[in-house]
């Protein structure tokens, strides 16, 4: 799906009136039918709802809203912040429509609200064009200081859909901001995320042809893009056909990197894994994950040596980065033009010595948590600029990146990137990032095109996490869990796909 900018969209809305056509007051009353009827499955206990409408079109949807929800019962109350003289087309026929209301002007007008009421904030939506100041940045700050539920209609009063808010301004904060049809790219960074809460589209029938005409190079990752990317096993298939895999990873203290990372490659289809292993865990490995191979990477405590090899590569899994290590990876790279997978300390020693990025072949694939990202590229400003970094990065590079994190962002070598939807904060553990490079090598193993193995596996690896996190019943998952709950999420994927 694609992300589109305010412009983008509002010419869409525009396109849609001319188009379909219908009146841009029964869009409006469309979309706030839609607002209503998603607001009343959140909402099921009728409780005093208080809206505050700006004079443009998005306090028009809260007016209409407002009267909508009144005649489901529910107990409305109306206040409009702004000239209502000034207001859009659609506003004013929406005031018409409207019972009572109240103008707010100064702070003495405020109403008292308490916890077990609903806010409504349809202050300014995707018309946003400056900070918000004066009386409406009063009216915000009020609002954010009450505990009580709190709706965005569209988008968060106050927030940029697609650009970062200045240090020192405010925006409207929410508990959920129910949005019409397309993703805002804000509602993906973390940067974002206490103006924004919870989220949801609402599907207000704007013309899709238009949609996808739209250029845009940011994406959210849908289902029915990533089921088709699962390889096919055939009938007459051979391990050594399957996907070969070698894992360089591990050191004394880290072994568990290693056993975590072939799991997770074993649960997604490869055929055969080597893993090249410092002297201290060959016997480790051998005990605790019989399937795999183990090739000596020569160092009593750390690998000194990666074999030459035909198989696809997966580094840096608690590999350490010893001088003796970063040599021996610099030897591996110059013996090897395949893409292969560049993970944890295998990223740091890229961080170490940025030389041996040119030596990294091309459309490799590197899944560096935002720490790891940092001493890849230096700081950012915000997160729409680390989104430019990782944009520029992967361009520069030749590279596929995740950025790993809530909706992680997969970019490929181009600057198109696709934030993944599935996963939840208890993928936030220790070894969740080294059963994700397992998933990835394997599928890169499997043939697939090195984009395709990174945007499959992270969706997996997060379903697999939201799988592991309701049969447990459980907000906390143990790395291995995920391994374990890597089949029910590849089968919840492959069914509701059909
Ligand atoms: N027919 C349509 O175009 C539809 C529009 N919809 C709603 O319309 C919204 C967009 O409406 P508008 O384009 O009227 O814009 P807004 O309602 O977001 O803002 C209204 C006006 O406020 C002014 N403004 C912007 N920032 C300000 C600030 N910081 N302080 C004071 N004034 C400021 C601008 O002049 C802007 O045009 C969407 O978010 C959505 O809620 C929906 O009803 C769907 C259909
Ligand atoms: N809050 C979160 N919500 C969803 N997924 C998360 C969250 N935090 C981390 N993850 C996921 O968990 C994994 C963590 O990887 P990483 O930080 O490398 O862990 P480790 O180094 O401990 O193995 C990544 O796939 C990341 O996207
Ligand atoms: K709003």
């Amino acid at each position: 799906m694609k992300v589109l900018t305010s412009e983008q969209i509002r010419a869409a809305d525009q396109y849609t009136i001319k188009h379909e056509p219908i009146s841009s007051l029964d869009l409006m009353e469309r979309a706030s039918e839609k607002f209503v009827l998603k607001f009343m499955q959140i909402n099921r206990e009728n409780r005093p709802v208080r809206i505050f409408c700006g004079v443009g079109n998005n306090g028009g949807d809260g007016l209409a809203i407002g009267r909508l929800l009144k005649d489901k019962g529910w107990d409305v109350y109306l206040y409009i912040v702004g000239n209502t003289r000034k207001g859009s087309e659609d506003f004013k026929a929406n005031l018409e429509r409207s019972g009572l209301y109240a103008v707010l002007n100064k702070e003495i007008d405020l109403p008292k609200i308490n916890d077990s009421d609903i806010v409504i904030d349809g202050l300014f939506g995707s018309g946003l064009s400056r900070p918000l100041d004066g009386f409406y940045r009063e009216v915000v700050e009020f609002l954010n200081g009450h505990q009580c539920t709190k709706v965005s209609i569209d988008i968060a009063s106050g927030l940029y859909a697609n650009q970062a808010m200045p240090g020192d301004a405010v925006a409207f904060k929410p508990d959920f901001t129910l949005s019409f049809q397309v993703p805002k790219l804000a509602f993906f960074l973390p940067d974002c995320h206490p103006y924004v809460g919870e989220w949801c589209l609402l599907d207000i029938g704007l013309n899709q042809s238009f949609i996808q005409k739209q250029e845009s190079n940011i994406f959210q990752s849908e289902l029915k893009d990533i089921s088709p990317l699962f390889p096919v096993r055939e009938k007459f298939i051979h391990k050594n056909k399957a996907g070969r895999l070698m894992i360089a990873a591990g050191s004394k203290g880290k072994m568990g990197a290693a056993i975590l990372c072939a799991r997770a490659a074993f649960k997604s289809g490869v055929g055969l894994v080597n893993i090249c292993s410092p002297k201290c865990g060959v016997d480790i490995l051998q005990v605790t994950i019989p399937e795999a191979m183990v090739v000596d990477g020569k160092g009593a405590n750390e690998i000194h040596s990666f074999p030459k090899t035909e198989d696809t590569i997966l580094i840096g899994p608690g590999l350490g980065t010893k001088p003796k290590t970063i040599d021996a990876f610099e030897k591996l790279l110059k013996t090897t033009d395949k893409p292969m997978v560049i993970d944890a300390d295998g990223l740091n020693i890229l961080s170490k010595k940025k030389s041996l990025l040119k030596l990294v072949p091309k459309e490799s694939i590197l899944t560096p948590h935002p720490g790891e990202f940092k001493r890849l590229v230096g700081e950012w400003k915000n997160d729409f600029d680390r989104l430019y970094k990782l944009q520029n990065f992967c361009v520069k590079h030749e590279f596929n990146v995740v950025l790993k994190g809530a909706y992680s962002a997969v970019c490929n070598s181009t600057g198109d990137v696709h934030f993944n939807p599935t996963g939840n904060s208890g993928l936030a553990t220790a070894g969740s990032g080294d059963v994700l490079a397992g998933i990835i090598g394997a599928l890169l193993s499997q043939s697939l095109k090195p984009f395709d193995a990174l945007r499959l596996g992270v969706y997996l690896h997060g379903a697999a996490g939201d799988e592991a996190g309701r049969s447990l019943e459980s907000p906390w998952i143990q790395a291995s869990d995920i391994v374990n709950f890597l089949p029910k999420g590849i089968s919840s994927l492959l069914n509701r796909a059909i």
